[in-house]
């Protein structure tokens, strides 16, 4: 049955493709200006399309050349194909040229839309195959929809398209990121869900500062820094270089501007004010609130072209990760476990910092350049764990891709692999994945020949993995391959100087704001049964509450703090016993004055005896300081 197109569009497309004519206000003005340009190339109406997909070898050698971009942006792909599989839709992500990298969703619709060459392979320029959401979005440089009878050629006609280009820090376009569906279901929501996930592969590109620049993380709204709508603008030698959409439009700029304009074109105050206050005016006179992060120091030649991405979407961008001197001393230890070939098994309770960890010894260790590659065992299904681990060729199963995949181990090459909770990793995969590990060589699903693998690798389990073996739910043999050098994060409560760690992180991400000693008495006191985690995510709440010169009291606390006995955390027994365990009530002799004064007093130690710096760390005022520790002490 020949498809309806709605009647305004049927006599538009009379009017233009049968009398010449120019059917202005019966089309979105953007598909009639394609259209136009389609016309002038001399393109074809009535043809039927002819696009030859390119054969597998070259699709993986531009796979492998726009590797990066394809990284950056495997988590929306993998989010938004779960949403488009149930929507009879797909996501596509093509690169400048329009050429597809990827499509992924329903298999159905993945079928239709391969009958008329919407696949991987295939080049949907506007110059090859007339108006289309991909091919004009590159044109036009922004989102486009086009639905339906909005295509050019009368064979797309089955297609609903919304398309976003995808731009890097420095505003080239690098390729676009596209959701197809049937033209004759209504894909209200999908242009807003291209955005999104645009604007967050955008903002993964800012994730490891760019060479040579300062890096202004700013907004208006202080709860949406660290979100991908913050606005990023990397300024070098005074001049705005880099940015993201949102930092552009703070100042309703355009790409173009990137190069030209300039520091004091677009704020009223010296950066020194985003770095000690938190705060910076804009020109305008808008306030913003942020950070900075300091130029990136170029990176070592280390031959080839560093890839400078990580597998995974979690950053922690509100503050880089302390790690204190026996962190420290543990992450020296197990780099050089590492970098002589030999697997970390990092263990601690959830929360801990343990991807954190494992992060670190990639930022730090001679793989630097090379991708860091995350896999949660436990949050993989079972059924996927052997195929995308693993990888497999063309068609090695009902519902695999048609290009195959090559798998994480094979994406984590020259690089980090960080398996994280090992011991959810299922019995039955163990033995392959050991046999991979010793002879460094994967056979992928579906047979091709062996590939070499190359990567560090760092595994993490918050369970103890001898006892699983015990209980045969993991094998010696693996445990023993992954755990050359072991690796233990305290959980918070146990932690050596908790009010210094506090005051530390909250100088961090505080940015200025003052806490009040009662507050800072129960964060010192309570249990924090979710460790670094759920302490950072505390700070940062309060941190959203506050106001600028206003001391954040007990009352600013979350909920749960406020409820939790007050000294609920207990300090070690003097006399070297047992620590206590979570949640286990007060002892005699823990006071929250003195907890309050050790952190004083550690800040002032970490300051050098600097009061107004001990202070400023310490969110407090320097008259508290010395109203708590004395005149004497601060001499
Ligand atoms: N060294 C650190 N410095 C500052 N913040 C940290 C540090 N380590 C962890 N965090 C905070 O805690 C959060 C959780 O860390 P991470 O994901 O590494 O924990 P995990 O032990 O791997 O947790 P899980 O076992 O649940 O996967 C981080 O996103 C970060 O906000």
């Amino acid at each position: 049955m020949a498809r309806r197109i709605d009647g305004d569009l049927a006599q538009a497309r009379r009017a233009f493709f049968e009398w010449g004519g120019a059917p202005v206000g019966q089309v979105p003005s953007t598909i009639l200006q394609s259209w136009r340009r389609c016309r002038q190339l001399g393109l074809d109406a009535v043809r039927k399309p002819s696009i030859e997909p390119v054969d597998a070898r070259r699709l993986r050698e531009m796979r492998e050349r726009h590797e990066k971009l394809w990284r950056l942006a495997r988590a929306e792909i993998e989010l938004l194909s779960h949403e488009a599989a149930s929507t009879d839709s797909i996501v596509i992500l093509t690169d400048a040229d329009g050429w597809i990298l990827d499509a992924e969703g329903n298999l159905g619709f993945l079928d239709k839309a391969g009958r008329v060459a919407l696949m991987p392979g295939a080049c949907w320029h506007e110059s090859q195959v007339g108006t289309n959401a991909i091919g004009t979005a590159i044109h036009e440089q922004q989102g486009v929809e086009v639905r339906g009878g909005e295509h050019y050629l009368p064979a797309h006609r089955i297609l609903s398209c919304s398309a976003a280009p995808v731009f890097e820090p420095y505003g080239q376009l690098v390729g676009v990121l596209d959701i197809s569906g049937e033209s004759s279901v209504s894909h209200a929501h999908a242009m807003g869900l291209v955005r999104l996930a645009v604007a967050n592969i955008e903002h993964r590109y800012f994730e490891k500062g760019l060479p040579d620049c300062e890096l202004l993380r700013v907004h208006r709204d202080p709860a949406l820094l660290g979100t991908a709508r913050e606005g990023l603008l990397a300024f070098r030698d005074g001049r705005l270089v880099a940015a993201n959409r949102s930092g552009l439009d703070l100042f309703g700029l355009d790409r173009g501007e990137l190069g030209r304009a300039s520091y004091e074109s677009l704020f009223a105050e010296s950066v020194s004010r985003l770095h000690d206050e938190g705060m910076l005016q804009t020109r305008g006179g808008d306030m913003l609130a942020g950070h900075v992060d300091a130029p990136e120091k170029p990176r070592r030649a280390r031959g080839g072209a560093p890839i400078q991405v990580t597998a995974s979407a979690r950053h922690d961008s509100a503050g880089r990760p302390i790690f204190d001197s026996r962190l420290d001393a543990e992450l020296q230890r197990a780099l050089r476990v590492l970098d002589a070939g030999m697997a970390v098994l990092v263990n601690g309770e959830t929360g801990s910092g343990k991807e954190v960890f494992a992060r670190e010894l990639h930022r730090r260790g001679s793989r630097a350049g090379k991708p860091f590659v995350a896999v949660n065992c436990a949050a993989l299904p079972e059924s996927l764990i052997e195929s995308e681990l693993f990888g497999y060729e063309d068609g090695a199963f009902t519902g695999a891709r048609k290009q195959g995949n090559p798998g994480l181990m094979r994406q984590a090459d020259g690089g980090v692999l960080f398996l994280d909770e090992i011991g959810d990793m299922p019995l039955s995969l163990q033995p392959r994945l050991l046999r991979v590990l010793q002879e460094r060589e994967l056979t992928p699903l579906g047979g091709g020949k062996p590939v070499k693998l190359d990567f560090a690798l760092v595994c993490a389990t918050h369970c103890d993995l001898e006892e699983a073996i015990g209980e045969g739910r993991f094998r010696a043999d693996l445990y023993y391959r992954i755990s050359h050098h072991g690796v233990h994060l305290d959980a918070l409560r146990e932690h050596a100087d908790l009010p210094a760690l506090i005051a530390e992180l909250w100088a961090r991400i505080g940015r200025g704001k003052t806490l009040a000693d009662d507050a800072m008495a129960r964060l010192v006191g309570y249990d924090w049964p979710g460790n670094l985690r759920q302490l950072v995510s505390c700070l940062r709440t309060m941190d959203a509450l506050g106001e600028p010169g206003v001391p954040l009291t007990e009352r600013d606390l979350p909920g749960y703090l406020q409820k939790a006995p007050r000294g609920a955390r207990l300090a070690p027994a003097a006399d070297g016993g047992d620590a206590p365990a979570p949640g286990a009530m007060p002892v005699a002799g823990t006071d929250l004055d003195a907890l309050a004064e050790a952190a004083m007093r550690a800040a002032l130690k970490a300051c050098d005896g600097n009061v107004s710096r001990a202070a400023r760390r310490l969110g407090v005022s320097r008259s508290t300081l010395y109203r708590r520790l004395g005149k004497d002490v601060l001499q």
